[in-house]
């Protein structure tokens, strides 16, 4: 048996912060033979509900999980930390964007930046879920200047997948037979959706679907699909939230599959004209607990425009947390 990592949850309490823990704990994120200690953070009022999280831990006797700490302390949730899977932040309501919850939410990640820097392992794995994620990730990487700039990520992993079952659906071919799927850009509705180099059983993904559903239906569709659970279900997404954070540090730790790629928001280098200074989401291939973003692909003239625009967003929001960066 491995030794025991560190795995820190922030907002443990919380919708994803409840799904996270077991199937963590269950062996999901890591594998089957790593052990790991859950540091769980929430804020003073909500001690009382993450100790009855703590409890069912307890209850459900995982045997790789080898220890649970619970507080409302960041530097006592990020001790040593391996992973930390910033996910404590305010959900949107209907009729809000994600960027709405900038100056509540922006403020949690400076914090927690700071405590990352003091006490975290130096190559600690930092995933950014709290909206707007790719900002607050940018706030949490500024505050934390020991530790490289590429420890810090934030999730279009959920758009990923969601954009694999969209495209699923529509061809009738199974989701994991589908490869090179590409989310660019925020966590936003300027996120763009782009199925060029993607392959549906082997083939050529915009071969077997329509130009009008790819542009009219299939990017909209991504692209609200998380207001469109929060109409259905009265709150946001949660489980599949938790399972797709599960998914990216899985692919970041254990490497992606031979031949696919997936979408994480890393920070900017000048990789497909988007400067350095903002998290954006790339296609990204995984390796030695690595991450590359994927080079040389073609960038025609409807896509330039989209990747631009979610580019101008993400500035925009940089541009209300400057204070913070
Ligand atoms: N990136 C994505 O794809 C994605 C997907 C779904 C949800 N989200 C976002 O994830 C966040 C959490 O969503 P949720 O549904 O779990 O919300 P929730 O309200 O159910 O849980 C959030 C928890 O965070 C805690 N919290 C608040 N401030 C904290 C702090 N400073 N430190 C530690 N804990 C703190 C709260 O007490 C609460 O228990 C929201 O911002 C939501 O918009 C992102
Ligand atoms: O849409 C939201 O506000 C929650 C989350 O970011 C999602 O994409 O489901």
């Amino acid at each position: 048996m491995k030794s025991p990592v560190r795995v820190a949850i922030t907002g443990a309490a919380g919708q994803i912060g409840y799904q996270l823990c077991f199937r963590i704990a269950a062996g999901d994120m890591l594998g089957p033979d790593q052990p790991v200690i859950l540091q769980l953070l929430e804020i003073t009022p909500a001690l009382g509900a993450l100790e009855g999280v703590a409890m069912e831990l307890q209850d459900a006797a995982f045997p790789l999980l080898a220890g649970t700490v619970t507080t409302d302390d960041a530097e006592v949730a990020f001790n040593e930390a391996d992973y930390a899977l910033l996910v404590g932040a305010k959900p949107r309501g209907p009729g809000m964007e994600r960027k709405d919850l900038i100056s509540e939410n922006g403020k949690i990640f400076g914090p927690q930046g700071r405590a990352l820097n003091a006490v975290a392992s130096r190559d600690v794995k930092v995933l950014v879920v709290g909206n707007p994620a790719n900002t607050n990730a940018l706030i949490a990487s500024a505050a934390a200047p020991d530790l490289d700039p590429r420890n810090f990520t934030a999730m279009t992993r959920l758009d990923h997948n969601r954009a694999l079952a969209q495209l699923a659906m529509k061809t009738g071919v199974h989701h994991d037979r589908i490869r090179k799927m590409v989310i660019w850009g925020n966590h936003s509705s300027t996120q763009y959706p782009d199925i060029r180099f993607a392959e549906v059983d082997g083939k050529p993904a915009p071969e077997q679907v329509d130009d009008d559903w790819y542009r009219e239906t299939f990017i909209p569709d991504v692209q609200q699909r998380g207001a469109a659970i929060i109409k259905a279900r009265g709150a946001s997404s949660a489980a599949s939230a938790a399972s797709s954070a599960i998914d990216h540090i899985r692919s970041w730790a254990l490497g992606t599959r031979e031949g696919d790629w997936v979408s994480m928001a890393v920070p900017a280098d000048g990789s497909y004209g988007i400067e350095p200074g903002v998290i954006y989401s790339y296609p990204c291939v995984c390796r030695d607990g690595g991450w590359e973003i994927v080079q040389g692909l073609d960038v025609d003239a409807f896509s330039r425009e989209r990747m631009d625009a979610s580019d101008a967003e993400l500035r925009e929001e940089r541009a209300a947390v400057e204070d913070l960066l």
